[in-house]
């Protein structure tokens, strides 16, 4: 099932006239609902596009209608099992908080509180007509991201860490670790934990909004049927979009700017994933940013709803054709609609399923899957085994990771991870237990044994599996104990050392980290010979390096260039994010291959990117003298011993035969996140920019092995020694 697009106009605003009007709505046949939208081409305005979407709402929709028609119809599917997500995109100020959250009255309210409304009456008269037999409980977690790290909007700004939670790949899913959950029993409980939460929301006042948001805002409301036979949990996701802005319109100052070229990146990002998905390319660039991943577009599960919000005047034309065709290739992104499974058990598996929004009222999650879990149920005691037959309906999965088979083997893998999942869910939850929970290591490898024995492994190749995982545990605590410091430094030197990293972090984080990041991706798409997208890029990494003759030399210069491609070439464009015109052709292949090859034997920009840096480094500020400070901490480092076994042993080069801490260190690296790489032992800021500058320019996705790793530019393996040694595991 492919994502459902809708459309929505806002009504002009104060300072926009009737006449300036150019959006129109259409329908296909004059019989039915709205469904086309015609805008003129700003080249020739005689000349109409037209974009054809499920519904098309104009400016007179009201909240009720829009929510009737599009989102109360999948409240009855979210009972069903399914999850549901909804998403509102579109530029700034075009109406994404006022469909989602709306206003106060009854009339404005928006989408969220009237889907909660919806599911609060659904759920009173499916207890009612149980006579008592079934429960259904509603919690709900919120959380922002802000300049791509994420925070919890039931914590107030003040009680937040500044690199926010740590987002994780579990199975498959992106969680994000330590949100609050919290249950809402009532419509008055949501509506004021809801506001409470709004509160802690990012927004400032631009020129072009008011009350803008600078933030992406997800809200998942998680919902639990309990029966005496089984348990059902699904989700409902609702995501406003921070809106992207041209800052050329915005005024914005130096906080706006950075806030805005982070909604842009990941906004820019998202359009990169809708378009590789489009055109079935094997890397989705879901890692290139915190939204992205999370949004998981065309990886979850359930149902997807985009609401395609737009402004109807002249003075959005550009970006309301980018919009449109970004809309126009989302609804061509197929979805699995996959329901979750219920849980059969006895009144044991109920009261595991609902620990946690029963016990007391702020529960924090271990570990909890964002926008949607396919499978994100609760094992009770008496689980029934026959229900590994239950049939996927759709099978359209687009992955960052190049799938070895398609259709059958597919459907056996998901049996597989319903088998695995049953192992898990053995010890009583579906999410990562907590460490007091956690399941002794015998259960733990007897039920690994069951599982081995029900995938037909031979009676030897068990004991060796067991061998080796006591093997790993043992290699682990020796680990463990050698990466205690021997000594310790004197508290005062420690606590100077630790503001000293502290101060380098934080002027690192503002103006370096962020900005290298749009260098590195203004490379990879200068290698690409996509230009407009590296123009964009180096554009977003303007605000971090202002000033910089380079860096503007660049930004002229390609700009120059894709002037003087558009008047030789006759085409339209060569980034159809950022151009106007509808599913127009792109350059073919084989001349984007000859221009890659030209602009990449040109381009410098990861060196420039450095130069940008040193430029930076010279500074007479006096936290400047990073290399001074970085040298002293490296004391701590040489402290210890590096504990590895020798490159040459299997661990280094055979996945297969990865500890734990092996694979978390390699999770870690293949995130591509600066701030969690240079959060390993023995990495600083410019070592992890190096080591996501190398993991760019590789030809393959992720690195597997520690030897790969090793052989990273920039890293090698007294580097890969320490990295390791400092990684716990997940
Ligand atoms: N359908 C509508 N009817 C009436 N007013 C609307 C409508 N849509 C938007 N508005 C008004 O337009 C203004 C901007 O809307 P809103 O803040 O929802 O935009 P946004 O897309 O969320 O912007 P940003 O991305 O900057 O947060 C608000 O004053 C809002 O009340």
């Amino acid at each position: 099932m492919s994502v459902r697009v809708i459309a929505r106009i806002r009504p002009p605003g104060k300072a926009e006239l009737e006449k300036d009007t150019i959006v129109t709505v259409d329908s296909a046949n004059d019989d039915t609902n709205p469904n086309i939208l015609k805008i003129p081409n700003p080249k020739n305005e005689a000349e109409l596009f037209s974009f054809q979407f499920n519904s098309v709402y104009d400016q007179h929709a009201t909240q009720q209608q829009l929510f009737e028609n599009e989102v109360s119809p999948t409240v009855k599917h979210l009972f069903g099992g399914f999850d549901v997500t909804l998403f509102a995109y579109g530029v700034t100020g075009t109406g994404k908080t006022h469909t989602m959250r709306g206003g106060k009255s009854l009339a404005d309210r928006g989408v969220i509180p009237r889907l909660l409304s919806a599911i609060y009456r659904r759920a009173r008269k499916i207890e009612k007509d149980s006579g008592g037999d079934k429960q259904v409980e509603v919690a709900m977690s919120y959380y922002e991201i802000y300049n791509d790290r994420v925070f919890d909007l039931f914590e107030p700004p003040e009680k937040r860490t500044p690199a926010g939670l740590p987002i994780r790949d579990n199975g498959g899913k992106t969680v994000v670790v330590g949100l609050t959950e919290r249950p809402c029993t009532t419509l008055k409980e949501f509506e004021y934990l809801y506001d409470q939460a709004n509160v802690n929301r990012s927004t400032s006042a631009t020129k072009l909004n008011a009350h803008s948001s600078r933030s992406h805002a997800i809200l998942c409301v998680k919902l639990t049927q309990i029966s005496d036979s089984h348990t059902l949990v699904s989700t409902a996701s609702a995501i406003d979009l921070a809106g992207s802005e041209d800052n050329r319109r915005t005024d914005n100052n130096r906080e706006r700017l950075v806030e805005s070229a982070s909604i842009n990146k990941s906004l820019f990002v998202l359009a990169q994933c809708v378009e590789a998905i489009s055109k079935k390319q094997s890397r989705i660039p879901y890692r290139e940013s915190k939204m992205t991943r999370i949004l998981s577009l065309g990886q979850n599960n359930g149902l997807t709803i985009m609401i395609l919000n737009l402004a109807p005047s002249r003075s959005y034309h550009q970006d309301t054709l980018s919009s449109l065709n970004f809309a126009n290739r989302t609804k061509k992104i197929e979805v699995n609609e996959i329901e979750n499974e219920p849980v059969f058990g006895g009144p044991g598996a109920v009261t595991k399923a609902t620990a946690s929004i029963t016990g007391p009222s702020i529960q924090r999650q271990p570990l909890r899957a964002i926008s949607v879990a396919s499978h994100n149920v609760h094992v009770g005691a008496n689980e029934k085994p026959d229900k590994t037959d239950k049939l996927v309906k759709a099978f359209s999965v687009y992955s960052d990771k190049q799938r070895s088979q398609e259709g059958k083997s597919q459907a056996l893998s998901h049996q597989q991870k319903r088998t695995d999942k049953r192992t898990l869910d053995i010890h009583g939850t579906s999410s990562r237990p907590s460490k007091l929970m956690r399941p002794s290591e015998s259960v733990t490898r007897s039920s690994k044994f069951a599982a081995g024995a029900q995938q037909g492994l031979s009676q030897e190749l068990l004991e060796d599996l067991i061998s080796r995982r006591i093997d790993e545990k043992l290699a682990e605590k020796a680990l463990e104990a050698q990466s205690q410091p021997t000594q310790a430094l004197p508290e005062d030197l420690q606590r100077r050392l630790d503001a000293l990293e502290q101060r380098v972090s934080e002027k690192e984080d503002g103006s370096r980290g962020e900005g290298l990041q749009f260098l590195l991706m203004a490379k990879q798409h200068v290698a690409r010979g996509e230009n407009s997208s590296a123009l964009r890029m180096y554009e977003l990494a303007l605000p971090y390096f202002k000033g910089n003759e380079k860096l503007e030399g660049k930004i002229r210069a390609l700009k120059e260039k894709i002037e003087g491609q558009k008047s030789t070439t006759q085409s339209l464009r060569e980034d159809p994010c950022h151009d106007g015109a509808p599913e127009l052709s792109n350059a073919s292949p084989a001349r984007r291959k000859r221009k890659a090859v030209r602009d990449d034997s040109k381009d410098d920009d990861y060196d420039e990117g450095q130069d940008v840096l040193g430029e930076d480094d010279d500074c007479e500020d006096e936290h400047c003298s990073k290399p001074k400070s970085r040298a002293t901490t490296k004391p701590k480092t040489t402290l210890r011993k590096p504990a590895l076994p020798s490159p040459d042993t299997n661990t280094f080069s055979d996945p297969l035969t990865q500890t734990p801490r092996t694979a978390h260190l390699l999770q870690i690296i293949n995130t591509r996140d600066i701030s969690q790489i240079r959060g390993l032992k023995g990495v600083g800021a410019k070592r992890a920019e190096a080591i996501v500058g190398a993991l760019c320019e590789m030809d393959v996705d992720d690195i597997t092995d520690l030897a790969q790793l090793g052989a990273l530019k920039g890293v090698g393996l007294k580097t890969v020694e320490n990295m390791r040694t400092g990684v716990g595991c997940i």
